[in-house]
């Protein structure tokens, strides 16, 4: 079973360039790239969010044409911003994330899956900002639907929560074969979980390929200004070198 999400030449004015992209079922890929790179960019093109210009098509189906409850079950976004100051209970924010008519008992088991079970009646607006960050995550996995686009998904929670999101999201590519790109700034959890990895650079796809291959070479000094020595990410001391890698290793929709 393979499906893929195809985006041909998207792009969004002033703020990525033209670029295209194949995303396969089973796999977790990783976003990495210095702020204002351009990953939210790639990830809202993506979405649809923000006009872009090009197409995205899942199944070949072209996004932005398909009806709302349809998108929720093919697709879901989860945003940077993590405001969601609404009056509304845990289990009903992550209810919006179902599509019309779809069973309610989806609720409980993500809440369960993310921790919340406890605060399901509990108002969004009254929780911690980890919790609340849970709760958006919550709403995105709800319909499992067969793409997530994730911004950051890891930001804000707590070490043990970092891990276990991070093993839920490669259980469910691996096992469900959902196709999950997330942008996320820590490298060390990217090396560990990606099964793929897009750099971003300048607002566009530096690099695209094998993530050990990618987090050993010339892109870490020469776009992130770092090296790793004795195991740690430091500062890069010498002259940047021009990275080597292309965009290799790209995958292709089956
Ligand atoms: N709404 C907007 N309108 C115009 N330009 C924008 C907008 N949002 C971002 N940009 C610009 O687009 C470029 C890419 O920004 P983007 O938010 O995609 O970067 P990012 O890699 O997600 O950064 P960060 O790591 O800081 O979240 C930046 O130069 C930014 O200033």
């Amino acid at each position: 079973m393979t499906y893929s999400l195809i985006a041909e030449a998207v792009a969004l004015p002033n703020r990525l360039m033209p670029t295209d992209l194949a995303l396969e079922s089973g796999a977790l890929v990783c976003l990495i790239g210095p702020n204002g790179s351009g990953k939210t960019s790639l990830l809202h093109a993506l979405a649809g969010i923000g006009q872009p210009t090009g197409s995205v098509t899942i199944e070949g189906e072209v996004l932005n044409r398909l009806h709302p409850d349809e998108r929720r079950r093919l697709f879901a976004f989860l945003p940077a911003s993590r405001d969601a100051n609404w009056p509304l209970s845990v289990a009903h924010v992550a209810a919006l994330g179902l599509p019309s008519g779809a069973a309610p008992d989806a609720v409980d088991k993500v809440l369960d899956q993310l921790g919340l079970a406890d605060l399901a009646t509990r108002r969004i607006d009254h929780l911690s900002t980890g919790e609340r960050s849970r709760v958006l995550i919550a709403r995105a996995l709800v319909a499992n639907p067969k793409l997530l686009l994730l911004d950051e998904p890891v930001a804000n929670l707590d070490p043990l929560w970092q891990l276990r999101l991070m093993d839920h999201l490669r259980r469910l590519a691996h096992e469900e074969k959902r196709a999950i790109l997330l942008a996320v700034h820590d490298l060390d959890l990217a090396g560990l979980y990606a099964d793929r990895l897009i750099i971003m650079n300048n607002r566009q796809i530096a690099a695209d390929g094998d993530p050990a291959t990618l987090l050993a070479g010339s892109h870490m000094p020469a776009i992130f200004g770092i090296e790793r020595k004795d195991g740690s990410w430091r500062p890069f001391a010498g002259e940047a070198p021009t990275p080597s890698i292309g965009r290799s290793g790209r995958f292709q929709a089956g």
